[in-house]
């Protein structure tokens, strides 16, 4: 369960909330909403990189409200698909399972695991300097669920890919979520995410949460192959 109670985050001049919702796991929420609207505040929240000035958010039954990122059972994709840049595709894919201090032999098993799941063993050994922004993205992405969070929140994370490569990472992150059974919230504008994804559609506006939509209110058809969502919304603001 994903619950904010009265959350509230100074954003420079900007008031975020106050935001109060819960959302049933496993799910995929897209948070969509005009640029400005507060939806990377939202999730940099959630990852735990933004304090909050009011209120309480629980994953998974747990309070992380005052816990650092690290220890929050995040992966994190920002918008920028920021990466290491001094360290190998290799040992950004195997960071956060250093930082807590998997076997080596463990980290190489789930490093070759996740390339060949991301299509990306042929860079292991380069560092990010002249990748690709859609190969950064998959480098992003497969740093993010290396350590099987349950929690994977994406910033924008098929932007400026193009049209075919978005659909395969789209289709890519369905099957990770279906894999690992993670609750995913990503950040989109874009249409065909709303279709192809969500079991609930998060609208930002002017710092509030507007309005929050249900895959069985959408109009047309569920995601192919996906069970019904059980995606319950409490309340919202
Ligand atoms: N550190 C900061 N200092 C000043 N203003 C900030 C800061 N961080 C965020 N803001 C402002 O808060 C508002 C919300 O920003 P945010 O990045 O959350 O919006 P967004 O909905 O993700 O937008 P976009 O779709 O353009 O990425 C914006 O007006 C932004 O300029």
């Amino acid at each position: 369960m994903i619950q904010l109670q009265g959350v509230e985050i100074q954003a420079g001049d900007m008031r975020v909330g106050p935001i109060d919702f819960q959302i049933e796991q496993p799910a995929y929420v897209i948070v969509c909403g005009p640029t400005g609207s507060g939806k990377t505040t939202l999730v940099e929240t959630l990852a735990g990189l933004r304090k909050q000035r009011k209120g309480r958010i629980v994953l998974g039954g747990v309070d992380v409200t005052t816990m650092r990122p690290a220890d929050r059972d995040i992966g994190y994709v920002p918008q920028d698909s920021v990466l290491f840049e001094s360290m190998t595709v290799r040992q950004n894919l195997a960071f956060g399972l250093h930082a807590r201090k998997v076997r080596r032999q463990e980290q190489e098993r789930i490093v070759e695991f996740l390339a060949a799941r991301l299509e990306i063993q042929h860079l292991l050994h380069r560092r990010p300097f002249g990748l690709s922004g859609g190969e950064r993205k998959r480098v992003a992405i497969g740093r993010a669920i290396a350590t099987a969070p349950d929690f994977l929140l994406l910033d924008e994370p098929f932007s400026a890919l193009d049209p075919p490569t978005r659909h395969s990472m789209r289709q890519l992150i369905l099957d990770l979520q279906l894999e690992t059974n993670c609750t995913v919230v990503q950040v989109s504008h874009h249409e065909e995410d709303i279709n192809a994804l969500a079991d609930v559609v998060v609208h930002m506006s002017g710092g509030k949460i507007i309005d929050v939509v249900r895959r069985s209110q959408f109009d047309g058809e569920l995601k192919p192959g996906i069970r019904e969502s059980t995606v319950r919304i409490a309340n919202f603001t």
